[in-house]
């Protein structure tokens, strides 16, 4: 019998920690509309294939089976729902969506994290420039700002750099492979061996710092400056550097690195992706990209898209709770409900009490730190 136990990685939310959840949640979407975008809610269930365009390792979803034996999961992202809306409903574009949810991802036994997370996030759909990206971290950037989140570091990188440059690379195919994966799980002594032939080309003083090509924006750029023109590269690079002069310049205070040594944070990304953390703790505030092919997994028609979703549950674990303030109990007896309500409109933080003994009554105001309002003068009698 398990009717006592959670499921792994989930848990029950209480208390201060649920109303500061639900506060911080209000207050993302209230900013979301008052910038104009409009909400868009999915069900928690989707057919798997939805989910088919997600690394698969990171993202195991819950399944189950709908009543035609159709395999369903528990959905395990919110963006690819927003791609199925697009494509299946005609809502003309562009268009900016924001949405709120839980998502679910099967973690290992004993990783210590969650598996239902709850984010809040936005896509917009139909632009193809830098201000769709530049919108988006303005969003993400302000919020951590509106919620007193100090000390934000984003994290930028492209889903693009690491293909075209090894594209560019005079080696077999298979070794391109090997070395891309060498570089991703960082094992240098297959990377170097494989980077062998590319010592005395003008790549290889690169080459040599790619699998450390993380951290400060302007250090890392330095190294990318060291390659040989390469015009696929010329506009990422233009659009990583006028994206960290963007940042810089709306938020000093924000700390911008860049990591080029990394596989994309999702696998539909096309373009430029970023992450927020602070140094507080190991996961990520906030994350997004550009994802401009996704959508021609559901239709034949290539449409631009970006986004970027919060992890609710990050920030809350970053705010400072507020005390609990002391409350005010009211008393009544059971025909005094009309004056009741209106003891209890005329108190910020009051509510009403439902014992029928005023021995009861005090007790609990005792034990909740709450001062005691007697509208039947029993305490007197
Ligand atoms: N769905 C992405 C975040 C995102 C939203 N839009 C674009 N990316 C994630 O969970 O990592």
């Amino acid at each position: 019998m398990k009717n006592k136990n959670l499921p792994s990685g989930t848990r029950d939310e209480f208390g201060t920690e649920a109303e500061v959840k639900e506060t911080i949640q209000n207050k993302l979407f209230q900013g979301f509309r008052r910038r104009g975008f409009r909400k868009l809610t999915t069900p928690v269930l989707e057919y798997s294939d939805v989910f088919q365009p997600l690394n698969a390792e990171n993202y195991r979803p819950y399944q189950l089976l709908d009543e035609q034996g159709e395999p369903l999961v528990l959905r395990p992202d919110l963006t690819l729902p927003v791609a199925r809306v697009m494509s299946t409903t005609g809502i003309e574009l562009p268009v900016k969506w924001y949405y709120g949810g839980d998502v679910f991802r099967v973690k290992k036994q004993l990783s210590g994290s969650y598996n239902q997370l709850t984010q809040a996030g936005i896509e917009i759909v139909g632009y193809k420039g830098l201000k769709a990206d530049w919108e988006c971290l303005e969003v993400a950037l302000a919020g951590c700002r509106d919620m007193a989140i100090e000390n934000v570091t984003i994290e930028l990188s492209h889903a693009k750099f690491v293909d075209v440059l090894i594209d560019q690379l005079d080696l077999p195919e298979p070794t391109k492979a090997g070395l891309k994966q060498a570089l991703f799980a960082k094992d240098l002594s297959k990377y170097n061996q494989l980077a062998q032939p590319l010592a005395e080309t003008p790549f290889s003083s690169f080459i040599n710092e790619w699998p450390w090509l993380f951290g400060n924006f302007d250090e890392v750029m330095k190294v990318v400056d060291t390659l040989p023109p390469i015009e696929e590269l010329k506009g990422i690079v233009n659009h990583l550097k006028s994206t960290a002069a963007f940042i810089q310049q709306l938020f000093p205070k924000v700390n911008v690195t860049l990591d080029l040594s990394i596989p994309s944070p999702q696998s539909y990304y096309t373009g430029m992706a970023f992450r927020g953390f602070t140094d507080k703790s190991s996961g990520y505030l906030f994350s997004g990209g550009r994802y401009d092919d996704l959508l021609t997994n559901f239709q034949n028609v290539k449409t631009s898209a970006v986004g970027v979703a919060f992890d609710v549950d990050a920030l809350v674990e970053r705010t400072s709770f507020p005390d609990d303030t002391p409350t005010t109990l009211i008393f009544f007896e059971d025909d005094q409900w009309q004056e009741a309500e209106a003891a209890l409109s005329k108190f910020a933080n009051a509510t009403l009490c439902l014992t029928d003994d005023f021995e009861d009554a005090k007790r609990l105001a005792a034990s909740t730190n709450s001062q005691l309002i007697d509208l039947t003068k029993a305490g007197e009698k």
